[in-house]
């Protein structure tokens, strides 16, 4: 199972690489590692597997993030609607989003980030993001609020982008607008 001992932290060279693409239909190993990585995500929010292991909790984690440079990204989170988003996706992209923007009040946590790094991180409001899961199907999801969120996170780390990456350096807690992006 992945442990926090597996994950790469700030400084390893996966972190900024652009991840390949896998190869389609995935290999069976591409499909074990989409559904390692879902694993640990899940394990991460279960308080008796978290102590036990000792694993920080997080909602979403990208293949870069256990050093390994392919576009895999596994998201499971219950929305502010009490849906439960979870999903293992090879080649992930977002296909279209809205001009609109958004962002956690909280600012963005990151498991491959052992510090806070405070300021709002602008994120698409909504997101259509096309993939394939690990039964080798094509899928396309229409995303918005917290998950669309987290898919952009993890969609960053494929692209060696980190959340603090995206914070206004001058005024990291100004609220990201649309007008701003189109300014
Ligand atoms: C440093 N301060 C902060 O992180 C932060 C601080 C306050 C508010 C927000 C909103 C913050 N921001 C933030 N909080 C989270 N969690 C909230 C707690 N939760 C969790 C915790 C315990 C059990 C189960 C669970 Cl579920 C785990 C997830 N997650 C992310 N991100 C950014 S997108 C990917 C996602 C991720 O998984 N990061 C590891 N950001």
């Amino acid at each position: 199972m992945i442990t926090m001992k597996d994950i790469v932290r700030e400084g390893h060279p996966a972190l900024r690489e652009k991840a390949q693409a896998v190869a389609v239909p995935p290999s069976k190993e591409d499909i074990e590692l989409a559904e390692r990585l879902l694993q640990f995500v899940k394990n991460s929010q279960d308080p008796a597997l978290a102590e036990r292991y000792d694993l920080r909790p997080g909602i979403g984690l990208a293949s870069p993030q256990v050093g390994i440079s392919k576009r895999i990204i596994a998201v499971h989170v219950e929305d502010e609607n009490g849906h439960l988003h979870s999903h293992a996706l090879l080649n992930p992209k977002i296909v279209s989003h809205s001009v609109k923007v958004t962002y956690l009040e909280g600012g963005e946590g990151c498991l491959s980030v052992d510090r806070e790094v405070p300021g709002f991180v602008p994120r698409y409001e909504k997101i259509t993001v096309k993939g394939i899961n690990t039964k080798s199907e094509p899928v396309e999801l229409k995303l918005k609020g917290l998950v669309a969120i987290v898919f952009q996170h993890e969609i960053d780390h494929l692209d060696g982008i980190m959340f603090y990456d995206r914070i206004n350096k001058e005024q990291p807690f100004d609220p990201p607008s649309t007008v701003s992006l189109t300014r």
